[in-house]
């Protein structure tokens, strides 16, 4: 074999007699082994695939190989962003040029000459989000993820659902969030019951339900989406999280979700095909989200997406204009319906008028929170966001 790709968050280990299928490259011990290929694991931190040119010549690691060699499709090897790594460009001038501001702190182990300072909130937590995934992992390492995996209900159909709800309503199919806070709104609800929520949310009509997982600043938890999912709720659940690493579209499942959010304003091209694949391997849908045109342009280029976020918020600024959604699709919703994707309108969503403002913009389905959420009734919140009862 010449030549093979590592995923540098990957945790394999060499004497790890399992390595039967690519999925297990993710698991096992920290180092991959000999010197040559160790060193081609520089980051501790990102997703990115790196390609060793040793020849691996041990034989257990030739069969590590040959698994991580299978699971690689020739157009995750042959990715731009491999060649540009391997021409020596950094990971975040890679990102850079398929313009992704966002860049990697790649901590705990910061690169040489650290000290990196956030430009602004969205990077902030992915480089916290970087930090809590590595602890994460150690605790609760994906061997165990996966066997939690074999225990879990099977998935539901999460776009199906958005798909029935819209030609049973013609109206934008409802994902309500379970949202206690976030960073530009503060505390939205005080008595927040993630359950009790969840179930007014579907008595009114919710087609499906979307999860805070992150804790820092929304102050969710992977438990809420556990409780949710074990309290008898038909909903499926988008688990809302900031994805970085494999190992939480893995955990994901394991606590419940039948979908997660990835953020193209955080995850190049050859992350979002990578997870992607791993999505559908798990049967979760990938919900991608994009807030501009270039976000959005990338996506529509990825095989096999379904469906896609339109985000009115600006996640470093916090700025919202519910006229990107139109502004996004004005050019593009012939491409987009020809490739039969939905689009989900997402954030600043309160009065029918918006409501009738995203669906006549071309999406099938609406991401609300917070005009839900603060209202002493969110299930009569969801009758005054649409100007109807939507549960019948
Ligand atoms: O509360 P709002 O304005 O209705 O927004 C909901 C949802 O769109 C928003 O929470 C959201 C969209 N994308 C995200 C990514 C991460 C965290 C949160 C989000």
């Amino acid at each position: 074999m010449e030549s093979l790709l590592v995923y540098p968050s990957a945790k394999v280990s060499i004497s790890n007699p399992s390595f039967t299928s690519g999925r297990t490259i993710l698991s096992g011990n920290r180092h991959f082994g000999p010197r040559d290929l160790s060193n081609s694991i520089r980051m501790s931190s990102g997703f990115f695939p790196l390609r060793c040119t040793n020849s691996p010549d041990n034989k257990e690691i030739s069969s590590v190989a040959a698994a991580i060699y299978e699971y690689h499709t020739d157009e995750l090897i042959n990715a731009e962003e491999v060649r540009e790594w391997e021409s020596g460009k950094s990971i975040n001038d890679i990102y850079a040029k398929q313009g992704i501001t966002i860049r990697r702190s790649c901590r705990p182990a910061p690169p040489a000459g650290g000290g990196m300072i956030p430009r602004n909130i969205l990077e902030q937590i992915i480089w916290d989000k970087e930090v809590e995934v590595t602890q994460f992992k150690q605790r609760i390492p994906l061997k165990e993820v996966d066997r939690m995996i074999e225990d879990a209900s099977p998935t539901r159909d999460f776009l199906a659902a958005l798909k029935d709800s819209y030609l049973r309503t013609g109206l934008p199919a409802l994902i309500a969030e379970v949202k206690k806070a976030s960073p530009s709104r503060g505390i939205l609800r005080e008595n927040f019951d993630p359950v009790e929520i969840a179930h007014t949310y579907e008595k009114n009509g919710a087609a499906c339900l979307s999860i805070l997982t992150d804790e820092k600043y929304f102050q969710g938890s992977f438990e809420n989406l556990d409780k949710v999912r074990k309290a008898g709720i038909k909903c499926p659940l988008l688990c809302k999280e900031f994805i970085i690493d494999l190992w939480q579209i893995y955990y994901a499942r394991a606590k419940g979700a039948d979908a997660v959010l990835l953020i193209a304003g955080v995850l190049p091209d050859i992350d979002i095909k990578y997870m992607l694949k791993t999505c559908r391997e798990l049967g979760l849908t990938a919900l991608i989200e994009v807030h501009n045109e270039r976000e959005l342009d990338r996506v529509l280029k990825i095989k096999g997406v379904q469906l896609i976020g339109i985000n009115n918020r600006n996640l470093e600024n916090f700025v919202v204009d519910i006229s990107n959604t139109q502004k996004l699709l004005e050019n593009r919703i012939e491409v987009i319906q020809g490739k039969d994707i939905t689009v989900v309108g997402e954030s600043g969503l309160f009065a029918p008028d918006d409501v009738k403002f995203v669906h006549d913009s071309g999406v099938k389905a609406v991401l609300v929170g917070e005009s839900l959420i603060k209202q002493e009734d969110p299930g009569l919140a969801i009758r005054g966001l649409f100007g109807k009862d939507i549960s019948k």
